[in-house]
């Protein structure tokens, strides 16, 4: 975000942020970086182990760009021309030297963090909603956009690197923000990206399996979302025990938890009542009493969501009815169960489900929503690159709908035809489900549309809000929404041209 005025700070002041760290030598620091790409003259380069690169190899390349000094773990085998700050561990270092830089933003600032595989984005949205409606300026950081009030940009990566996320935080104290609701991803955590930051709350939606190929096992990946819920990293944790993984993180927080869920043991309980396109409304009893939250949000699954951003507000203090307000009035995330309608008379939605189960919850909402002898159809594919494991599960969850073409999501550098394979073998497990399969997801899209018949529900997932597709080093530009749009308009729906009868099929919706 733009605003931040630099500062200038003595690599004394930022040494003493990091526990261990030993100083040799000293002088005035413009500026922070962990990319030697991005050094300017006077700023300090931290040299941070990555999954890819060692930092360390980038020293030269930051001195040559002018860097002031240099944060490194192990002494330079010859002596450097700068100060150099000896730490434990860099990546570590370089949230709290970062902070340190820009003033500890955070403390000046109510953040809430959000963890979990499912509901970040929807969660942070409507935190960020009852914020609002209490009166604060609130910030939003997350995989959609980093928003300080009206104003946008989109964002690279779910949680930013710890450089970025601080200047961000003090761009947004700056301009008035008091609160900001937050997504925190599994690789951030793993990655010390919020080290440095102090949440006041911390919320964990569940836990799916994905991002397997990063961290290994479950147990791993627990860890890593676990590690928000330390007492230096936030105060209190709000954790919806629906799964088991929630229920092991509320036993075994080291900070206060309040729990969340659908068990008779949730402080917390919440019921969702199904209000199919109309919304949700989600009953709550327990520790705050009994309260009905009429919601926007599609689909069962936003219970949770609901109630954790509920529960959130009123634990920052703000009041039940705006609390409530706020809830009833928050629109879907874009591409979260949005709604593509040129009058046809099937439903198409695009939704960013990318998970077995978050499908799964799709596929079970589509199939109330379908009319009697209405077909749920899924134009589903997969991600490159990541996640290899849950594919077979995703073509199964998507198969169990009954008709699903297989197609290609952002492959990258990975081979397209391989991933839908991938996907295919999980269709096997349901025989009596048509399966087609078309690379191109243009096409895809135009076919499952012109199948569809009046009463069906088409599902296009996994992309949600995305306008861009990576197909080996290329970006294209590709979003479902836009797509189904041209394939709907195609097959003769949308507005009426001026002066004529109108061309448009539908009615049964
Ligand atoms: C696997 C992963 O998470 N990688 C992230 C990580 O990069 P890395 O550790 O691999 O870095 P590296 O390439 O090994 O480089 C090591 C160090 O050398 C530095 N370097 C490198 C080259 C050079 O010339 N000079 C130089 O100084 C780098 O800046 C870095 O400090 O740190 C970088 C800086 O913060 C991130 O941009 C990068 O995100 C990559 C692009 C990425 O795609 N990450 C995804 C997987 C991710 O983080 N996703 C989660 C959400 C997941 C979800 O729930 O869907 C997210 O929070 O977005
Ligand atoms: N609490 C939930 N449990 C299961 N599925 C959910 C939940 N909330 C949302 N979903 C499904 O997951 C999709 C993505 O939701 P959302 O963007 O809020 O999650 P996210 O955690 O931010 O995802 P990502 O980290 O990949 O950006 C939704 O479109 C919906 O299909």
């Amino acid at each position: 975000m733009s605003g931040t005025t630099a500062p200038a700070r003595w690599l004394r002041e930022l040494a003493a942020a990091v526990p261990g760290s030993r100083l040799l030598g000293d002088g005035l620091v413009r500026g922070v970086a962990e990319d030697s790409r991005e050094v300017q003259p006077g700023w300090l380069f931290v040299a941070r182990r990555g999954t890819r690169a060692d930092g360390h190899r980038f020293v030269a390349d930051a001195l040559e760009r002018g860097a002031a000094a240099v944060a490194l773990e192990r002494p330079p085998a010859t002596p450097l021309r700068v100060p150099v700050v000896l730490v434990p561990n860099t990546a570590a270092a370089l949230g709290p030297l970062a902070a340190c830089f820009h003033g500890w933003p955070a403390n000046r600032l109510a953040l809430v963090g959000v963890t979990g595989t499912n509901g970040k984005t929807t969660t942070a949205e409507l935190v960020r909603a009852c914020l609002a409606e209490d009166g604060h300026q609130v910030g939003l950081i997350g995989t959609i956009s980093v928003r300080i009030g009206d104003e946008s940009q989109p964002a690279r990566l779910t949680t930013p690197g710890p450089v970025e996320l601080q200047a961000t935080l003090r761009a947004m104290a700056e301009r008035g923000v008091t609160a900001v609701a937050m997504e925190v991803s599994s690789h951030a955590l793993d990655q010390f990206r919020v080290d440095g930051t102090r949440f006041a709350l911390a919320l964990f939606t569940n836990l799916d399996s994905e991002h397997l190929d990063y961290h290994g096992t479950m147990e791993q990946y627990w860890a890593a979302k676990a590690r928000l819920f330390e007492p230096v990293r936030c105060e209190q944790g709000v954790v919806c025990v629906d799964d088991p993984w929630g229920q092991r993180l509320a036993a075994q927080a080291q900070v206060p938890v309040l729990t969340v869920g659908q068990r008779p043991d949730a402080a917390v309980r919440y019921r969702v009542e199904d209000r199919l396109l109309a919304g949700s409304t989600v009953h709550l009893e327990g520790r705050l009493g009994q309260v009905v939250i009429p919601t926007r949000m599609i689909g069962t699954v936003n219970g949770a969501n609901v109630a954790l951003a509920y529960v959130a507000a009123r634990l920052l203090g703000v009041p039940d009815a705006s609390a409530r307000a706020a809830l009833a009035a928050c629109p879907r995330p874009p591409g979260r169960f949005e709604l593509v309608d040129l009058g046809q008379p099937f439903l198409v939605v695009v939704d960013y489900a990318h998970t077995p189960d978050a499908l799964a919850s799709l596929v079970a909402t589509a199939r109330r929503l379908a009319g009697p002898e209405g077909q749920v159809r899924v134009v589903v594919g997969a991600r490159g690159g990541r996640d290899r494991f849950k594919r077979p599960q995703t073509g199964k969850v998507a198969a169990s709908a009954g008709w699903v073409v297989l197609t290609t999501d952002s492959p990258g550098e990975e081979d397209p035809l391989s991933i839908i394979e991938q996907l295919r073998i999980g269709t096997w497990e349901v025989p009596d489900a048509e399966v087609f399969v078309e690379p191109d997801r243009r096409a895809a899209i135009a076919l499952a549309l012109g199948k569809a018949q009046a009463g069906d529900v088409v599902l296009i997932v996994g992309r949600g809000h995305e306008g861009i597709q990576h197909v080996g080093r290329e970006a294209l530009p590709l979003d479902d929404r836009e797509e189904a749009r041209q394939a709907l308009a195609a097959l003769g729906y949308g507005p009426a041209p001026a002066g004529s009868a109108g061309r448009r099929r539908g009615g049964a919706w």
